[in-house]
């Protein structure tokens, strides 16, 4: 019998460890027959990243960077995710709308009702029911204060244009992410990322354990080396 398809995506400021774990988690879920997609925003696909180029790189004003990042969001799901998941894959993404709402809205200070507004044009219409706007299973919230991520980044690797921005600006994003945390519990599970790389590994698959989604042997076996 097919399995339906799952979306998940990993959210959290920069430097939270989001990446450290992603692949693990897919190798976890291949361990159990699952195909797995495994992806990012904003890109995934060719023209999405060349998006992400332009957004990661160029100065911009935010209604201008938000419909950039919408449009990748669209071409991704178009021509990835929503053939993964009428698939039945595991789709796992790295970052996804709440990062918009995070960086954008709350970072940035744009208008959440038009961010809202993106989300609903360019969410909506892809997915086997029309009228569904597609969101995420699951989002797994890398919580880490500001400074303590600024501390991992420091030296790891060149910043990029948000990379680059000041511990205030992250303290307004962590805020933006707990906010979306707060207004959707059920689609959220909160990850406390200051603990060393394996206990998050064993919050993470608890989760997914805690779901059904994982064995607990396949959960404990795989993590960070
Ligand atoms: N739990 C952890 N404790 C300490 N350092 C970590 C932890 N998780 C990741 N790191 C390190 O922090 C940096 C950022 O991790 P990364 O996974 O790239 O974060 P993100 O993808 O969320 O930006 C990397 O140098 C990584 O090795
Ligand atoms: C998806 C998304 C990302 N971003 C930002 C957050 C990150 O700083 C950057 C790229 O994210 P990410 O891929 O996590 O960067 P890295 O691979 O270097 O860890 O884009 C937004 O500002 N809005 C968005 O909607």
């Amino acid at each position: 019998m097919s399995r339906p398809g799952l979306f998940i995506t990993f959210e959290g400021i920069d430097g939270a460890g989001k990446s450290s774990h992603i692949e693990g988690l897919a190798a976890a879920f291949r361990a159990q027959g699952r195909t797995v997609t495994v992806s990012r925003e904003p890109g995934g696909t060719p023209l999405a990243e060349k998006l992400r180029e332009m957004v990661l790189n160029d100065p911009m004003d935010a209604l201008t960077e938000s419909l950039l990042i919408f449009a990748a969001r669209r071409d991704h799901l178009r021509n990835v995710i929503e053939p993964a998941l009428a698939r039945g894959d595991v789709v796992l993404c790295d970052r996804f709308t709440d990062a918009t709402f995070a960086y954008q809205g709350a970072g940035r200070g744009f208008d959440l009702d038009v961010l809202s507004t993106l989300e609903r044009l360019a969410q909506t219409g892809l997915a086997p029911d029309a009228d569904l706007m597609r969101e995420p299973d699951l989002t797994v919230w890398f919580d880490l204060a500001p400074e303590v991520a600024a501390e991992r980044l420091a030296g790891a690797r060149v910043p990029d244009r948000f990379e680059a921005q000041p511990v205030e600006f992250f303290r307004r994003v962590a805020q933006g992410y707990a906010d979306r945390a707060a207004a959707a519990p059920q689609r959220f599970a909160r990850l406390d990322a200051a603990q060393d790389r394996h206990r998050v590994w064993q919050q993470l698959t608890s989760v997914f354990v805690r779901k059904g989604w994982l064995a607990i042997m396949v959960a404990s076996q795989g993590g960070p080396q």
